[in-house]
């Protein structure tokens, strides 16, 4: 039986970034938890592009464009999408989900998917940093298993 799991990535690998800056008070603390886990991961600062963009809606767009630019090898995608009085968030929560997923399925390099969908701006401060972990964390790790199997599989190729 072959396993192909999470080894380290190699210094040449790039990885992108792309931001929510609404509600950013949840926004930049998920950023820190994915910059200091790729850190610890042995991804240097300069292998790491950080672009920041408006709001959730605008990430789907943004990481297409950094996904088919060639400049990064993987992409993360962060925001905190907080319900208010209308049913504005459900449209928000879906259309950036289904906008990221279609980039990261068709598009040229895997995208991990960091935006909190959440009924309070307190369960979101829970997931950026505080009792429920970090979302930006856990994604940092993903992107770092997905890009070291992604590229094992192309050697058996
Ligand atoms: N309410 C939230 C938004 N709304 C803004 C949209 O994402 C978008 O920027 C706007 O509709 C213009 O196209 N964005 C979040 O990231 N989080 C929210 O809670
Ligand atoms: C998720 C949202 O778009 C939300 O912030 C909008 O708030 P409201 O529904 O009160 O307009």
């Amino acid at each position: 039986m072959k396993e192909i799991t999470t080894k380290q990535i190699n210094g040449s690998k790039k990885i992108g970034i792309v931001v929510a800056d609404f509600n950013s008070i949840v926004t930049n603390a998920l950023l820190n938890g994915a910059v200091q886990k790729l850190q610890e991961s042995a991804v240097t600062s300069e292998q790491i592009i950080v672009v920041h963009v408006p709001g959730a809606l605008e990430l789907a767009r943004v990481v297409n464009k950094l996904s088919k630019s060639g400049l990064v090898d993987g992409i993360i995608a962060l925001g905190a999408v907080i319900k208010g009085e209308t049913n504005h968030y459900d449209y928000v929560c879906k259309e950036t989900a289904a906008g990221l997923s279609q980039v990261s399925l068709q598009g040229a390099v895997p995208v991990m998917f960091g935006v909190l969908t959440t009924e309070s701006l307190a369960q979101a401060i829970d997931r950026a940093g505080g009792k429920s972990g970090n979302k930006g964390t856990e994604c940092a790790a993903g992107i770092v298993q997905m890009l070291s199997v992604e590229a094992q599989i192309d050697e058996l190729v």
